[in-house]
């Protein structure tokens, strides 16, 4: 399951029946062998979702896309960031963790297919829920089976002192597959323009901003006066460490199993171009643990692969 720098993408093709699934209603209930202490179903800024309540954080995590929407250690303001513009199903939710699966944005598929996976639009469900002893709450969810697709998605959420997020794609078909994959982090800042994140340097990294060429990276990552940023940094493993000095805080990111990373934020532009963000780029970067371009991981059948993010934050 290593990434593999030569084999082509898989393409993937709409599930039978897709349009009904990403319409489909998301119901919140748990059922009865999914219940602890400090998981209950509800609302979070009009999402049906599930929330978690720990000594140490709380989060939400919206059925619809079984999206990360929030994750709050008690006592200081949310890591994530959720546009105040956001639209509502079956558009996709702007912020929080989008899952991107199995491929990002559209990378080797076909121009009609929607972007950034299958996953981030349909209605999830808890399998499994656990609580330990000092509190901290351990999910298991999964996204709908999709008929043809011959890989299977579980993501596993740690939800305590730290947050943890894995992704496990298991490969159920006869043949290799390539795919590609994202936890795409919306993370709530003070000002953009002032955020620095390090764990990049002398990475090269592919610039949409400049069709796709590869450049090296020297020192933290930073937003180019009056720019957006748009960058794939390959074989990057992280820790990426995110400052924040307007809300006085530090977002350590540590990864396993990811080869690559996504530094995106809409810039100004945003606020004539992109709707659902609009003047709201000033308060989100999204630092993403991926494995994608010459990072995409090839498994064989029966193979499976995991990747983990783990998000802590350390106040300044
Ligand atoms: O608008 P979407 O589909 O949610 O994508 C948002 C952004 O996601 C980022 O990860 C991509 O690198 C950007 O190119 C893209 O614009």
């Amino acid at each position: 399951a290593q990434p593999d720098k030569t084999a082509p993408l898989s393409t993937f093709h709409l599930p039978d029946g897709y349009s009904q699934l990403v319409n489909a209603p998301a119901p919140v209930r748990l059922d009865p062998d999914v219940r602890v202490a400090g998981l209950s179903s509800g609302e979070f800024h009009g999402f049906p979702a599930w929330l978690v309540d720990t000594p140490y954080a709380t989060a939400a995590i919206s059925v619809f896309g079984g999206q990360l929407l929030s994750f709050v250690p008690k006592g200081g303001p949310d890591v994530l960031w959720l546009s105040p513009l956001t639209q509502h199903q079956p558009e996709p939710i702007r912020g929080g963790t989008p899952v991107c699966w199995p491929y990002f944005a559209k990378m080797g598929q076909a121009g009609d297919m929607p972007s950034h996976g299958l996953v981030r639009t349909t209605a999830w469900s808890v399998r499994e829920a656990q609580r330990e002893a000092d509190g901290t709450v351990v999910l298991k969810l999964a996204p709908p089976t999709l008929a043809g697709l011959p890989l299977r998605l579980t993501m596993t959420l740690r939800i305590g002192r730290t947050l943890s997020q894995t992704l496990a794609t298991e490969n159920v078909g006869d043949k290799p597959v390539v795919f590609t994959q994202a936890l795409h982090n919306y993370f709530q800042v003070g000002d953009v323009r002032k955020v620095t994140v390090a764990g990049l340097d002398g990475l090269t990294y592919l610039d949409k901003k400049d069709a796709g060429r590869a450049h090296v990276q020297h020192g933290d990552w930073q937003l180019l006066p009056a720019g957006y940023s748009d960058r794939i940094y390959t074989g990057a493993s992280g820790p990426y460490v995110l400052h924040d000095p307007s809300l006085g805080r530090d977002i350590r990111i540590s990864t396993r199993g990811s080869h690559s990373a996504v530094v995106w934020n809409a810039g100004e532009q945003a606020v004539r171009r992109i709707d659902d963000i609009g003047a709201g780029w000033r308060h989100y970067l999204s630092v993403e643990v991926t494995n994608v371009a010459p990072d995409a991981i090839e498994l064989q059948p029966g193979e499976r692969h995991e990747l983990e993010q783990v998000i802590e934050v350390v106040e300044r």
